[in-house]
């Protein structure tokens, strides 16, 4: 067990679930007070959503933002004021001539703590329902993102990333306690997929799953499913917002799962950290 394992502690995980336009600066004006209120409310760790523009691939390059930008500029100083975690959704990152869809941490500092770009594009073809090809627009992100607060291990991952069993496995192995995905997924797997997924996440690897999504816009041409979630691990339902590292280490410990692992017959290994 590692430094960061050891120190078990009740916190207050904010999940902001907000209505986002492609008014910029009213997006990151609500975000401003959201956070505040959930400061105020004792949050310690704030979870924001992907903005709209993941969704609308022509609107990525009007407004991909060189990090640090203005966004992030903003979620820093948001960070500083309130003294907390802040996991700030997900913008369109350019960098290089490429573009991203990466998520900025900050810590109580204002400090930036890592950047994840989201690792697995949304390539679908759903006939007649729904298609997609980020990879059209976007690069993937290569590499794993954790960070670590005063209360747990956190592993980052950027919504389809959430459909990736591997990924969720190797942040486990990596000692995270809680995994948290900004996401926006629509009416057709939204209903299907959403929660399920979260389920599957947190009952695999033992740890709390929180989920932040777009509210739902039916006007929007692009409709979020929304349902914002916080997930743990034994009985499977949508818990408050106050995640129980105790009760995470007497699951694991009850059903000891990660001890259990036949490594000698089977292993998920991340097989390059590349940069971005
Ligand atoms: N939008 C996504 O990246 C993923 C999604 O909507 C899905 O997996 O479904």
């Amino acid at each position: 067990m590692n430094a960061v394992t050891r120190v078990m502690s009740k916190f207050r995980l904010a999940v902001v679930q907000l209505q986002v336009s492609s008014d910029k600066a009213n997006n990151l004006s609500k975000v401003r007070r959201l956070v505040k209120e959930a400061a105020g409310q004792g949050g310690k760790v704030v979870l924001l959503p992907v903005r709209r523009s993941e969704c609308f691939l022509s609107f990525f390059s009007k407004y991909a933002e060189k990090i640090p930008g203005e966004t992030t500029q903003m979620l820093s100083e948001v960070a500083k004021e309130n003294k907390l975690h802040l996991v700030g959704g997900s913008i369109p990152e350019e960098d290089g001539g490429k573009l991203y869809n990466t998520c900025a941490v900050f810590g109580p500092e204002g400090e930036l703590i890592l950047k994840h770009r989201k690792i697995h594009l949304f390539d679908i073809d759903v006939p007649g329902k729904i298609r997609f090809q980020e990879s059209e627009t976007l690069s993937p992100g290569n590499s794993l993102s954790t960070f670590d607060t005063p209360f747990c291990r956190v592993g980052v991952g950027i919504c389809y990333d959430m459909r990736f069993a591997e990924l969720a496995q190797l942040y486990n192995r990596k000692g995270c306690q809680l995994l948290v995905y900004p996401g926006a997924f629509n009416m057709t797997t939204g209903p299907a997929h959403w929660e399920l997924l979260q389920r599957a996440r947190a009952l695999d690897n033992q740890t709390y799953v929180a989920t932040a999504s777009p509210a739902r816009d039916e006007a929007a041409s692009y409709v979020a499913w929304g349902h914002s979630t916080v997930l743990y691990v034994l009985t499977l339902h949508v818990c408050g917002p106050t995640p129980d590292l105790q009760y995470l280490a007497d699951v694991r410990q009850q059903i000891p799962i990660s001890s259990q692992r036949r490594d000698d017959l089977y292993a998920v290994t991340a097989v390059q950290q590349g940069s971005g």
